[in-house]
């Protein structure tokens, strides 16, 4: 067989150095029973010399020698490997995630040394040792498969965000005798040649959108068409934004269709970076263009569908639009036929994404449906779920039978008709008819349909009927009882709806300060609107997302007893995250010990266990619940005090989480918060913290404990942050070397490798900037962040000059090849051009949003954005002057001689002022028309 065992023997030296290197970890932690058996082996390993340095540099020259090393390895290979095998079972019965810490040390060793073009080079050279090396695997598979591993290694993805992710795998299918109309026209839309390339399903909470989209996304997954799926969640931190969106995809389309493997990975290796790059440059690099590229593997008829859920559950507005607008795109390949199925609720934001795509998509709206269809549907649904709770129940309660024909079908008539719209309503009321910690079914039902009130419910008497049987059940005894009942709700159940990520009740008692057995005696008769898992370790969940808004809306204040303050209650969360945090956080946490210890080599376990997840959950989220309970801070407030004692450790905490760029938004969150007036010194603080990450962040992502070191070290002498923290600096620094006086002028450097820049602008509120370069690109980078965000192309000359819109929605830029162009900045997309002026424009500034006004008139940009119409000349403004020309609504008016052609031109109403040669400035005032 070509190749044969060449292929494995390479991977089995990575393997074995990362068995190495994480036997190495484990021994130097924790294990004591295994140590002689390491010893012994860690020995043997040493006299084979392995290291992956030099089975690389043995494959990179083949030759007699590096043969002979070569079947010397796999010798020793299979001397150690039963060895191996022994020893890490002791391990793996010690260390339950020992097999998952391998695989991952396995994968960074994979991940470091290979670029394709070695790839290439070491398969020739596999090639050349196959006839002395001999194991069961061939080349060119296990490399594809070494390809695959690299660029799912590369790609962040958003945990459970699948349709058939674990975390959702109880989360509801449509009952078979429910949708299947809908379900029809969806399948028949994605098979559809000639289909539109979006479906969008629209409809108001609790109506069964994400139900549908599970149903869709399994039933095109059975059939081979599902290319991916992404189901948008708030209080979910990777899917309660558009920021995995597209990597997640692409990493589900690799595993779909293999072919886009290499094109993926030539995009990650021109540019690393590109997975934290604008939503546009994320989709064009890493789906649009691979996919593009399949064209000459596959049959033209193929299709693939994204199904994506919750759109509007995304948390920036203006992501919401770039999604629809990019998916639109997707119409334009010819390789593949990709569709896009999407849901929502009918908000805002996605209105207005939709709005700029007329035209261009299917929809459908889930509350429009005629009432009797949804009645009809839900109507079977509870038919079948209240048969199966009454067979559970007589089944239990052989002497309390419940007759064969409960509830009757005017029972389930007349529920249905309370619930039409909401399935939502439905599938609370049986999980709380059927829950064991409430007395009878039979009362159950009875205390629903109490809640009964005419035909004219609003949605919001919708969700009271859904959710109050279930509450109103606690309030039971002494008004005394009550209000403490109430109280423990709120302190329990609040914080479980406002947490930006789900917690584990072991982890929400360290949180909250409150014992698990409260909690659990809390959730106990809760089953029916929370997920609680049995298990302390896992999350607690709202079963829908219509609990949290029932329960904080501000409408209810007075009537709801339920009601939670939002504000309130997220102050004192992020109260109790800061003193979790004084608490726990120190320096060097996990022991380190070595100031450059880089974080890519510390196991996962040993960053687990010393950041457990609640500690993981304040670092991460204090800002974010001080942010929603409008607090302000001043001198002296828990904020500045925490900073003062544990500003480092905190940035250490970030950095072994590897989230130490948040920090840079969470400053800025802060001073956002900061009070007037009382707060000199912690404005200065954080003035100095935003100075502080943005100078020394790279090095503290890649080596924690440098924050103690090189940051502290290097920052100049009047930091505010080096004065509080100099005692921190690392023991092994005796004299510190002379640093600067104060931070310089230059705040961070934005670097590219090569080019110059004609002309640059900030946006209005200061967080983008936009560079032209020398190679008529503009780029625009993340001014908090430092990086890059997109590219914008189309000019054919240099630029002159850049401006935004006042609300730095729209970026315009004016260029020797005599146009001026205008982008959105969110989509990157170019909107339109003006063309019909023979001169280079050099200033340009924004008007009012109707004008764009140039150094030689006005441009006039009030016609649709989504026009992309090109050099027209009747977007020229009213009066324009031209080198020649004086021009007027597009069409020359007055031809200028040449002592009269304007260095500089003023235009203001219809007056105009022309700087001349001469020195002197001419006048022209044009009559109004009428
Ligand atoms: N066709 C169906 N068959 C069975 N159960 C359903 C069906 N549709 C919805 N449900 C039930 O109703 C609940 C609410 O539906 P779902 O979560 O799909 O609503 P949604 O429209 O996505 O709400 P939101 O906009 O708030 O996310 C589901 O958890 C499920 O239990």
């Amino acid at each position: 067989m070509e190749g044969v065992g060449a292929a494995s023997s390479i991977i089995a030296v990575i393997e074995l150095s990362a068995k190495v290197a994480s036997l190495c970890v484990k021994y130097s932690t924790a294990v004591k029973n295994a140590k002689p058996d390491i010893e012994r082996l860690l020995r043997q390993l040493k006299g084979l010399q392995i290291t992956l340095l030099g089975a690389q540099e043995l494959l990179k020259s083949p030759n007699g020698k590096s043969l002979k090393t070569a079947q010397e390895l796999v010798d020793g290979l299979s001397n150690c490997e039963s060895q191996l095998k022994e020893v890490q079972s002791k391990l793996d019965k010690k260390f339950s995630k020992g097999q998952k810490v391998m695989t991952k040390l396995g994968f960074r060793a994979l991940q470091w040394p290979f670029q394709s073009k070695e790839v290439d080079s070491i398969i020739k050279n596999l090639k050349r040792f196959r006839d002395t090396l001999s194991m069961d695997l061939t080349v060119d598979q296990k490399v594809v498969d070494v390809s695959q591993m690299f660029v799912l290694s590369k790609l962040p993805t958003a945990n459970d965000a699948a349709f058939d992710s674990y975390a959702d795998e109880h989360d509801a299918r449509c009952h078979p005798e429910t949708r299947t109309e809908l379900l029809k026209d969806i399948d028949e839309w994605a098979r559809n040649p000639k289909g539109k390339g979006i479906f969008w399903l629209n409809g108001m909470a609790g109506t069964g959108k994400s139900t549908i989209s599970r149903t869709v996304a399994q039933s095109f997954a059975n059939q081979g068409l599902l290319g991916a799926s992404f189901f948008f969640k708030r209080g979910e931190r990777d899917r309660s934004n558009a920021a995995l969106l597209f990597t997640t995809i692409a990493a589900q389309l690799v595993l779909k269709e293999p072919g886009l493997t290499s094109h993926i990975r030539a995009a990650i290796e021109a540019d690393p970076s590109v997975t934290r790059k604008a939503l546009k440059e994320q989709f064009e690099k890493l789906i649009l263009k691979p996919l593009e590229n399949l064209r000459d593997r596959l049959d033209d008829t193929k299709t693939i569908v994204l199904v994506i859920d919750a759109l509007d559950e995304c948390e920036r507005d203006n992501d919401i639009r770039v999604i629809v607008s990019l998916l639109s795109q997707a119409k334009s390949l010819s390789s593949i036929r990709l569709r896009a199925f999407l849901t929502s609720r009918p908000e805002l934001p996605v209105r207005l994404g939709f709005n700029t795509i007329k035209g261009r998509y299917q929809d459908l709206v889930l509350h429009e449906i005629p009432n009797p269809i949804i009645e009809h549907d839900i109507a079977a649904y509870l038919h079948f779920e209240l048969a199966s709770i009454r067979n559970e129940h007589n089944d239990l309660f052989p002497n309390r039978r419940l007759p064969p024909d409960w509830p009757g079908s005017q029972t389930v008539r007349d529920l249905a008709k309370m619930a039409v719209p909401l399935f939502i309503f439905a599938a609370t009321v049986c999980r709380f008819i059927r829950d064991p910690a409430w007395c009878d079914p039979g009362d159950r039902l009875a205390k629903v349909l109490e809640y009964q009130s005419g035909t004219q419910q609003s949605e919001i008497d919708k969700l009271d009927a859904t959710y109050l049987p279930v509450l109103d059940r606690l309030l039971v005894g002494s008004e005394a009882s009550k209000r403490s009942l109430l109280s423990e709700f709120r302190m329990v159940v609040g914080p479980i709806v406002l947490l930006a990520e789900p917690l584990p009740i072991r982890s929400l008692a360290r949180l909250l300060g409150v014992e698990e057995k409260v909690i659990i005696r809390r959730l106990e008769p809760l089953h029916s609107v929370l997920s609680v898992p049995a298990s302390p370790t896992s999350p607690v969940r709202m079963f829908h997302l219509s609990f949290h808004d029932f329960l904080v809306d501000h409408n209810k204040q007075g009537t709801n007893p339920f009601w939670i303050d939002r504000g309130a209650t997220n102050e004192k969360i992020a109260t109790r995250c800061l003193e979790l945090l004084s608490d726990h956080l120190k320096k060097d946490i996990c022991d380190l010990r070595i100031p450059g210890t880089a974080r890519a080599d510390i196991e996962s376990s040993v960053i687990d266990s010393h950041l457990p997840s609640y500690v993981r959950y304040a670092c991460l989220y204090w800002v974010h619940h001080l942010q929603q309970s409008n607090t302000r801070i001043g001198d002296g407030h828990q904020v500045h005090t925490f900073f003062e004692r544990h500003f480092l450790h905190w940035l250490e905490a970030l950095s072994l989480l590897g989230k130490i760029s948040d920090s840079v938004r969470m400053i800025k969150n802060l001073q956002g918060l900061v009070s007037p007036g009382t707060s000199s010194t912690v404005s200065a603080f954080l003035h100095d913290a935003a100075r502080f990450i943005l100078s020394f962040r790279q090095i503290i992502d890649l080596c924690p404990l440098q924050t103690y070191a090189s940051a502290i070290v290097f920052a100049p002498t009047t930091s505010i942050i080096r004065g509080l923290f100099r005692n921190c600096v690392s023991d092994l620094i005796t004299l510190l070397p002379r640093a600067d006086l104060e931070w310089d002028a230059c705040l961070q450097t934005l670097e590219r490798d090569k080019g110059w820049i004609s002309a640059l602008a900030f946006s209005p509120d200061g967080t983008a900037l936009a560079t032209a370069w020398d190679d008529w690109t503009v780029q625009l980078w993340d001014i908090a962040t430092g990086e890059h965000q997109q590219t914008l192309q189309g000019h054919s000359d240099l630029m002159t000059a850049l401006a935004f819109s006042p609300d730095g929605a729209t970026l315009a830029s004016a260029s020797y090849d005599k146009t001026v162009r205008l982008w959105d900045i969110a989509s990157g997309e170019h909107r339109r051009t003006f063309g019909g002026h023979n001169s280079t424009l050099r200033r340009l500034l924004f008007l009012d949003g109707n004008f764009l006004v140039a150094d030689r008139g006005f441009l006039r940009i009030t016609h649709s954005p989504a026009d992309k119409s090109t050099d027209q000349e009747a977007d020229i403004g009213p009066l324009f002057v031209g080198d020649k020309w004086i021009r007027q609504d597009g069409k020359n008016l007055i031809w200028l001689p040449p002592k009269f052609r304007a260095h500089a031109v003023a235009v203001h109403g219809s007056t105009i002022a022309l700087g001349l040669a001469s020195g002197q400035v001419g006048f022209f005032r044009l009559a109004r028309k009428e």
